[in-house]
């Protein structure tokens, strides 16, 4: 059986233990490898169609541990009561990845597939119908689903918040709104309609929840084995010693509501762990501390009116009055929902009524004031829930949804199951929720049969009807006009002194002759239906004011009279009605403001006149009646149609003016935005318009039905049939006479007789050469010849299952593979070419920019070498130059060093003979020199005379010069240093 507190969390999980992975893995394996001659995965594959061959088969694969089985394009599901490891993200991922329903072995997530693709691909909406008797396993259908469709459109994103706050929306209701029942643990006791909006591009843009019929009597008192909402007994166990203390809690078996049956925990559900849960899920959807803690404190309220005794005491006309037995808890009740405790005291002892001009009040006997105080929880509780889901759908809806931009929706239709709790126990709730179903079962007919057959006659198609056991005649006794059951059964609610048995009376007088409807053998106040699941009692007792289901009126006026704004809004006035009464408002201010304009204007020019004349009335006399006037007289109901702009509708006036006159309508302008959201909620999911009379709950809930089946109408619809495999909720146990019965009763033989015989695929002709116009020889300018030809020349196409209408083609759903698969191939081809091409293209693109590289390369390196090469001559020629100019400037250097040493040689003789003749001449000559020859001591050159160029400097050549020049500037350092050390040589 399934933890409660361990509950898969859907496609996030993640395996960590290798033994877990392993068996996941090995279970995979056998999962994909479902054999196809035997536990047939579609049960139009049968060989032999019977309704023994249909248990065998659902029993054979039920023992393989698989318990999803498609009947066509309908799911089967039988619940287990184990969880087998088919939901995490592998099977995501696979599933995801499969574009056909039937290419992989039957689950939810190919339905969430198929219907997410499909409203992608066909631009529909779509909605999913799970349908099943309690405990069949539809909310756990609808998790998955929801699970797997946000999995699909976060693809490649992180998950919008949209996506994360409906994930956790899902805790929040069941809290509130399942309870342990006989037949489940974690049952539903109310509907829900869930609506994904998406964009165009598949993208989640929104979504919100829509809630049918909450069964109230369980707040009061619930049948042996049962429990109350798990919210009480998840608070009561999970709270905080401070918020008891805040709350004002006690232990479970302290409450009336919830000790009748000691039934306080039940097996596999952990309050604690649910109730952080809870509180996290609560968060998560955008519930604040404060606002949970005023949730949490309604609760507690709810649960110590049940404790509030009334004791009988003789009282003056009557023995019969009631007392409060227990007064101190009114104080705390009070406080609770911060009201006056002597108003509550009164509301709930006292009634009082109003004659005439009189007001007469007098005390409940002590039936009666438990009777108004437990309508006072259940209204309470109901009031909270109502409360929730719209806060909820507040958080869910995005602005781009309020406004109504292009896209569409996947619906998920998750409604109570059948219900027979027992001949004696059969009431009101049982009958709203068996009408339910008959209208699903009815939308069920339609589509699978009627629609089909219907099809097949105006299209002249050959086919044998198929009998099935149509229940439109069921629906009609119920909505029929003007003698219908719920007609009748409000008739006599609104009749003030009628009773449960007058009611009864009416219904056996009008509809005694209608063959579903019978009236019992024996004598008792019971009317039996003949549903299309069988035949089922109700008991009268508590129809009429189960139907009305009103909350006295003087403590409907304690409450609204309530200090917290909390209290006033659960209890309060319809939103769209505050919203309207804002608007009206607001539209007379804007025409006030306006004439005073106009006004002020005319005076204006007025007194530019009044300056040349005198006035002979107050010119503001009209004047300064002004905005407030008119406001005023409107609200005493005197308004002048003459003020009333245009494209207001006057008839409604009348009742906004008197709710206007109640002192809690008053409305801050603050509220405002919060109101129009509210009134955005209210428009998406479709409250039954405001209207004068209050209406009762049958009203409510047939319109909330047909606004279902038209939203339903207005979508494509799967199915998936939830079946339980025993009544004990033992874990893998497949109780053949169970199933047969919700086999037998959900019309399962005669669904896969027709989806056998039936053309399941039927296609336009134009469509359908629009679809595959690839494969016909003339294209998108075929004809239906052209069709007809190309189909009988099929090698592989079966005529006999091809059958052509009026309008359309209709082929069995293995010819459509067929053709599916052909078409497929081609556009494979076609695809693979593409790519081919396009593949080629970017590999020359690829190879031309490498190779454009690789030129470039090539070009930039035979340059460098080309350079290097010139430098290395360029340096040599250099060199060279410069030797050579250093020789030639080495033996100029010689040569004038030559000739000087020589001009100094002769120069330095000739100063010494000169100097030596004078000497001489003087006769001063040294001792040494006397008798000597000068001429002996000087060397002379060998010609023994200088020309006189010799004795001048001779002049540089100009190419000289430029080598010089160069020299200074490009000799290299050696060859420099070289010369200096030549010239200091
Ligand atoms: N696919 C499944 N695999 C394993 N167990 C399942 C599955 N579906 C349902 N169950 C088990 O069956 C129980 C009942 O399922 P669920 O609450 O979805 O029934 P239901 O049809 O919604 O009943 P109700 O109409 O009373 O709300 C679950 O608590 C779970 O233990």
């Amino acid at each position: 059986m399934k933890e409660k507190g361990s509950r898969p969390q859907g496609p996030n999980i993640t395996f960590v233990s290798t033994e877990t992975s392993s068996t996941i893995d090995s279970f995979l394996a056998k999962f994909l490898t479902q054999p196809q001659d035997r536990e047939y995965a579609d049960l139009c594959m049968l060989p032999e169609l019977t309704e023994q061959t249909l248990l065998d088969n659902l029993r054979d694969r039920f023992n393989s541990g698989h318990i999803y089985t498609y009947i066509g394009p309908i799911l089967v599901a039988v619940n287990p009561f184990n969880f087998f490891p088919i939901y995490n993200p592998k099977y995501a991922r696979l599933y995801s990845q499969s574009r056909r329903l039937g290419a992989l072995p039957p689950h939810i997530f190919a339905i969430a597939d198929i219907t997410y693709h499909n409203m992608l691909r066909i631009k529909e909406s779509q909605c999913v119908v799970i349908s099943g008797e309690s405990g069949s396993g539809k909310t756990e259908s609808t998790n998955f689903l929801l699970h797997h469709l946000t999995t699909l459109s976060q693809k490649g994103s992180d998950g919008s918040s949209v996506e994360q706050t409906l994930l956790s929306a899902g805790p929040v209701l069941e809290a509130f709104g399942n309870a342990v029942t006989v037949q489940n643990n974690n049952s539903s006791r109310f509907g829900k309609f869930i609506k994904v909006n998406y964009r165009e591009n598949g993208m989640v843009s929104g979504a919100n929840v829509e809630i049918y019929l909450l069964e109230k009597s369980r707040i009061i008192s619930q049948a042996v084995g049962e429990r109350n909402y798990h919210v009480f007994y998840y608070l009561l166990e999970g709270a905080t010693d401070e918020d008891r203390k805040k709350h004002f809690l006690l232990q479970p078996n302290d409450y009336h509501y919830l000790n009748q049956n000691n039934f306080f925990s039940c097996e596999g559900i952990n309050e604690k762990y649910e109730y952080d849960r809870l509180k996290h899920s609560m968060e998560a959807v955008g519930f604040s501390k404060d606002s949970q803690d005023k949730i949490f404190g309604m609760i507690s309220a709810v649960l110590l009116l049940g404790n509030i005794e009334f004791i009988k005491r003789p009282g003056y006309h009557s023995d019969e009055n009631a007392y409060i037995g227990n007064e101190e808890l009114i104080d705390v009740i009070a406080e609770l929902l911060n009201i006056k405790a002597q108003q509550l005291h009164q509301a709930l002892t006292m009634r009082r009524t109003v004659l005439r001009n009189d007001t007469v009040i007098t005390r409940y006997n002590v039936s009666e004031a438990v009777f108004n105080k437990n309508a006072m929880s259940k209204c309470l509780y109901n009031a909270l829930f109502h409360w929730i889901v719209l806060r909820m759908n507040q958080a869910l809806i995005k602005r781009d949804t309020a406004i109504r931009k292009k896209g569409y929706y996947i619906g998920i239709l998750d409604i109570f199951g059948f219900e027979d709790v027992g001949a004696e126990w059969n009431s009101f709730e049982q009958l709203c929720i068996n009408y339910a179903n008959e209208h699903l079962q009815a939308y069920f007919n339609q589509h699978i049969f009627q629609f089909e057959q219907e099809e097949y006659l105006k299209e002249n198609i050959t086919w044998t009807n198929i009998e099935y056991t149509d229940n439109t005649e069921c629906v009609h006794l119920f909505q029929q006009k003007p003698y219908g059951l719920l007609r009748l059964i409000d008739e006599e609610s609104n009749i003030n002194n009628a009773t449960d048995q007058s009611m009864l009376l009416k219904l056996n007088t009008y509809l005694s002759n209608n063959e579903y409807y019978e009236i019992p053998h024996k004598k008792e106040d019971a009317f039996i239906i003949a549903h299309y699941a069988g035949k089922v009692k109700y008991q009268i007792a508590g129809f009429r004011e189960k139907n009305k289901d009103l909350m006295r009126h003087d403590v409907m006026m304690v409450l609204k009279n309530s200090k917290s704004a909390f209290v006033r809004e659960l209890v309060g006035d319809d939103p769209i009605a505050i919203y309207r009464w804002n608007l009206v408002r607001n539209t007379f201010k804007a025409v006030n403001a306006f004439k005073k304009s106009i006004q002020s204007r005319r005076i204006r020019r007025a007194e530019s006149v009044d300056r040349l004349m005198v006035p002979n009335e107050p010119l503001n006399a009209s004047h300064k009646r002004g905005s407030d006037s008119h406001l005023s007289a409107f609200l005493r109901g005197e308004i002048s149609e003459a003020i009333v702009p245009d494209f207001c509708d006057t008839s409604v006036f009348k009742t906004i003016v008197t709710r206007a006159k109640k002192p809690q309508t008053k409305q801050k302008p603050e509220r405002q935005p919060t109101l129009r959201s509210l009134q955005a909620v209210k428009e998406i999911i479709g409250k039954k318009p405001l209207s004068n009379k209050p209406s009762s709950v049958s009203r409510q809930f047939e319109y909330s039905l047909s606004r279902l089946m038209k939203t339903l109408s207005s979508a494509t619809p799967y199915f998936i049939r939830c079946i339980k495999s025993n009544n004990e909720k033992i874990p893998n146990f497949f109780d053949d006479n169970i199933i047969l019965r919700q086999l037998r009763y959900t019309g399962m033989l005669e669904t896969v007789r027709i989806r056998r015989a039936g053309y399941s695929v039927r296609i336009e002709y134009e469509q359908f050469i629009n679809q595959y116009r690839i494969l016909l020889p003339n294209g998108q300018n075929s004809t239906r010849k052209d069709v007809e030809e190309y189909i009988s020349k099929h090698p592989y196409i079966d005529a006999n299952n091809v059958q052509y209408g009026r309008t359309k083609i209709f082929l069995r759903d293995a010819e459509k593979l067929l053709l599916d698969d052909h078409l497929h191939r081609i556009i494979m081809q076609h695809i693979h070419t593409l790519q081919h091409w396009f593949r080629s293209v970017l590999a020359r693109r690829k190879y031309l920019k490498l190779r454009a590289g690789i030129i470039n390369l090539q070009a930039l390196s035979r340059g460098m070498l080309v350079r290097n090469r010139i430098r290395q001559r360029m340096d040599a020629a250099l060199c060279i130059q410069t030797y050579f100019r250093r020789h030639i400037a080495q033996k100029k250097y010689r040569l004038i060093m030559d000739t000087i040493t020589r001009i100094q040689a002769i120069a330095k003789g000739r100063i010494v003979r000169e100097k030596y003749e004078l000497l001489k001449a003087a006769n001063e000559l040294p001792c040494f020199y006397q008798g000597s020859d000068v001429q002996t001591v000087l060397v002379l050159p060998s010609s023994g005379s200088f020309t006189e160029s010799e004795f001048t400097e001779t002049e540089p050549e100009d190419e000289d010069d430029e080598v010089s020049d160069e020299e200074t500037t490009q000799q290299p350092i050696g060859a420099e240093s070289e010369d200096d050390e030549d010239e200091e040589g």
